[in-house]
C-alpha cells in the first residue's frame, strides 16, 4: 500500500510546537513579528501571502503586511525593505517572489538583515547552509526534510533526483540533503530544462522531489518501483469548479502512486509544511534577536 503523507497533519504538529515557543517568547515580553511584502497582482501569490498572514494570527504572531503596486519602482521596493528592517518588532521580512521583472528581487533581499531573512534566501544564509551551518534552513526544503522525516524514510544514503534548480526550491533542497547531518547523506543529482533523458535519472532514484512548475511532468513512468516522491508544484489549472481552477503539483498523482512506496498530494503535501516552516523561522529569529531561547526540534 502506498503512503499518502497528509502534510496537514504534520504542519499541524510543527504549529503546536511553534505555539510552544510564542508562549515562551510572550513569557519574557516579546511579541514575535513577520512582516509580509508582496508587490504583484497575481491571485496566487495573494493568496499565500494572506494564508501566511492568517497563520500569525492563528499563533500569536504580530503580522505586519506591506502591499506594493506591481507598477511601483525599485527604489519604492527597498524604502519598504529598509523600513521594516529599522523596525524592532519585526523580526521576520518575507519579500514574496516573484516580483516584477523591473525590480531586480535579488538586490532587494539583499537589504534583508540576514538575521531578519526567515526564507533564507539572503547569501549569508545560503552561504552558511552550503558550509554546513545553516542559520534559518529554507522554508520549503526544510518542510520537505520532515516530512520525510515523519514518513520514516531515511535520506542517508538514498539517490535523489530533484526536477528544478531554482534558487527558492531546487537548489536549497539539493543543498540540505547532501549536508553531512540527519536528515541529510543522500546522494543527489539536480536536474533542469537541459538535463538529458530525464526519465532515465529519475527511474533511477530512491527519492524523486519534484519542482519545475509544470503540470503533471513527472508521470508514473518516471518512477521507479517503490520509490519515495515528493511533489512541490503548486500550479492552478482552469476547471469549472467554484473557484474557476483546479490545483495540480508536478506529478501525475494516479499513475505516481502506483509505483510510489510514499507519496506526497497537491494540495495537502509539501505547501502547508512551507507556511509551517515559515512560523518556525519567524520564532528562531525573534528568540536570536531578543536573546531569549526558545526549544525548537
Ligand atoms: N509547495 C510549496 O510550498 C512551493 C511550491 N512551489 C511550486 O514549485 C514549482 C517550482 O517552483 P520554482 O522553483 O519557484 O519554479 P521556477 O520556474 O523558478 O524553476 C523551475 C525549475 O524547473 C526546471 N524545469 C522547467 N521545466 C522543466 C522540464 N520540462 N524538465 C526539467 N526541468 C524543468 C527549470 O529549469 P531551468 O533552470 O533550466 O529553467 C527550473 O530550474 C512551482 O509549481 C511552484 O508553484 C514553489 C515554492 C514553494
Ligand atoms: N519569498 C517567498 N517565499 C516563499 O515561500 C514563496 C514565495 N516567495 N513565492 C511563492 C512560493 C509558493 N509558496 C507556497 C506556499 C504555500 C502553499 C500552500 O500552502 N499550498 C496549499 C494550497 C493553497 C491553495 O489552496 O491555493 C497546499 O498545497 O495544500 C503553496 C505555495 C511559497 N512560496
Amino acid at each position: 500500500m502506498t503512503h499518502v503523507i497528509d502534510g496537514n497533519a504534520v504542519a499541524d504538529r510543527i504549529r503546536d510546537d511553534v505555539q510552544n515557543c510564542v508562549t515562551a517568547l510572550e513569557d519574557e515580553g516579546v511579541t514575535p513579528g513577520l512582516a509580509t511584502v508582496l508587490m504583484s497582482d497575481d491571485p496566487a501569490s495573494e493568496t499565500y501571502v494572506s494564508m501566511k498572514q492568517r497563520a500569525c494570527d492563528e499563533l500569536g504572531i504580530e503580522g505586519i503586511h506591506r502591499k506594493l503596486e506591481p507598477e511601483a519602482s525599485a527604489d519604492d521596493l527597498l524604502e519598504t525593505v529598509i523600513e521594516l528592517d529599522g523596525d524592532p518588532t519585526v523580526h521576520g521580512i518575507l519579500l514574496q517572489m516573484p516580483v516584477p521583472d523591473h525590480v531586480d528581487g535579488t538586490n532587494a533581499l539583499r537589504h534583508v538583515d540576514p538575521l531578519k531573512d526567515v526564507d533564507g534566501f539572503h547569501p549569508e544564509n545560503v552561504g552558511r547552509l552550503v558550509a554546513g551551518d545553516p542559520r534559518y534552513k529554507p522554508c520549503t526544503p526544510h518542510g520537505i526534510q520532515k516530512l520525510l522525516e515523519a514518513a520514516d524514510v531515511d535520506t542517508d544514503g538514498s539517490d535523489v533526483v530533484i526536477v528544478g534548480r531554482s534558487e527558492i526550491v531546487g537548489k536549497p533542497i539539493a543543498n540540505l540533503l547532501i549536508q553531512k547531518a540527519p536528515g541529510g547523506n543522500a546522494t543527489v543529482t539536480v536536474c533542469h530544462s537541459r538535463t538529458n533523458a530525464l526519465a532515465e535519472k529519475t527511474r533511477q532514484a530512491d527519492i524523486v522531489v519534484a519542482a519545475a512548475g509544470v503540470p503533471e511532468l513527472v508521470d508514473g513512468s518516471m518512477i521507479g518501483a517503490g520509490a519515495v516522491v515528493i511533489d512541490v508544484g503548486v500550479n492552478r489549472i482552469d476547471a469549472e469548479t467554484e473557484k474557476g481552477y483546479e490545483l495540480v503539483g508536478d506529478v501525475e498523482f494516479d499513475s505516481a502512486r502506483e509505483k510510489a512506496s510514499v507519496i506526497t498530494p497537491v494540495p495537502g503535501g509539501v505547501g502547508p509544511m512551507t507556511i509551517a516552516m515559515l512560523l518556525y523561522n519567524t520564532v528562531a529569529a525573534a528568540s536570536i534577536q531578543t536573546g531569549v531561547p526558545v526549544d525548537l526540534p
